[in-house]
């Protein structure tokens, strides 16, 4: 009987290796800021501090992802003048909400969504932590906030337990939440569309271009996935169960580019890692970085 390692091992095993990366980005961020790469006051509450140092290359490839997404980010809502909603799919620890509220820059609605199990956790510490639950309520308008296990809404801040692949459940959620399709919207996923088949994350690009009046969408993933190191992520991540199931359009910048252009997207702009860390303030970037190789992209793309 033929099948794939994926029907023999299990879908509730790949998605439990799958969830697991929301442990490593978080683990590898909070050690990047303990080093001092950048500020983050509230990533302290959601994970603690790695045992293990992680080589400068790591923190420094955080470091441009974590600015290269922020400049993208601060000119929609500076365009919207912060008139607008942000959805970040597939969001595991991220603390934006709070960095954002801090300086000033909510847009009328943000919104986290990830599995239940992670949102799950992430609801659990807000709810343990006043510096993560006072902003939460400080912006907050009415009466009285919606949290259950799985889900949190707040006039200007939701936490979405869903699955992306279920994109008829995950509009109905995202409603309830009031979610407006007429507002402008910057949907954000990092890292997290290669986890998906080609066919599921085709699915949300469509859904995305289709669903929302005026769309950004703003997309941080691995490229030149066929090269020598692209393989070696691959190998890697498989003995831990985990399978690059989207790699496919992670080949390249153009097949990057091409999932949006012929799914719904007018405008497609995409800059390999290195461009992005060359082009950060020079006297940020004190140390040479010879060994930074060119494995992500940060895409954005426009309706
Ligand atoms: C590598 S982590 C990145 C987390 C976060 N975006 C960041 O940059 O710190 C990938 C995240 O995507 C989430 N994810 C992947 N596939 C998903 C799906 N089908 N539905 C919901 N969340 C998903 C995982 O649970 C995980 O939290």
């Amino acid at each position: 009987m033929a099948g794939t390692s994926r029907d023999l091992v299990g879908t509730d095993v790949f998605d439990e290796a799958v969830r697991s990366t929301c442990d490593v980005a978080s683990h590898c961020k909070r050690y990047a800021v303990s080093v001092g790469y950048w500020k983050d006051p509230y990533i302290e509450y959601f994970v603690s501090h790695p045992k293990e140092r992680k080589a400068p290359e790591i923190s420094r490839g955080y470091y441009a992802r974590v600015q290269g997404v922020g400049r993208l980010l601060k000119a929609f809502l500076e365009k919207t003048k912060c008139n607008c909603q942000i959805i970040n799919l597939g969001a595991g620890m991220d603390t934006l909400f709070w960095k954002l509220k801090d300086e000033n820059l909510l847009p009328l609605k943000y919104f986290d969504v990830d599995f239940p199990s992670i949102v799950s956790r992430k609801i659990h510490y807000i709810k343990s932590k006043p510096p993560l639950s006072k902003p939460i309520m400080e912006s907050h308008l009415g009466e009285t906030v919606l949290i259950d296990a799985h889900s949190l809404d707040t006039s200007r801040y939701a936490i979405v337990g869903g699955d992306l692949r279920d994109l008829p459940k995950l509009e109905e959620q995202l409603k309830k939440c009031n979610m407006d399709p007429n507002l402008p919207t910057l949907l954000m996923t990092e890292c997290v569309l290669i986890y998906m088949t080609m066919e599921h994350s085709i699915d949300l690009i469509k859904w995305v271009a289709t669903t929302f009046r005026s769309a950004m969408f703003i997309n941080y993933e691995q490229v030149n996935m066929l090269d020598r190191f692209g393989q070696i992520m691959i190998e890697n991540l498989q003995s831990k169960q985990c399978e690059l199931v989207g790699a496919d359009a992670c080949r390249s910048l153009e097949t990057q580019k091409e999932r949006f252009l012929q799914n719904g997207w007018e405008t497609v702009n995409g800059l390999d890692m290195l461009k992005v860390y060359q082009s950060l303030p020079p006297d940020e970037i004190k140390r040479p970085c010879r060994h930074y190789s060119v494995t992500h992209l940060l895409q954005w793309s426009s309706r």
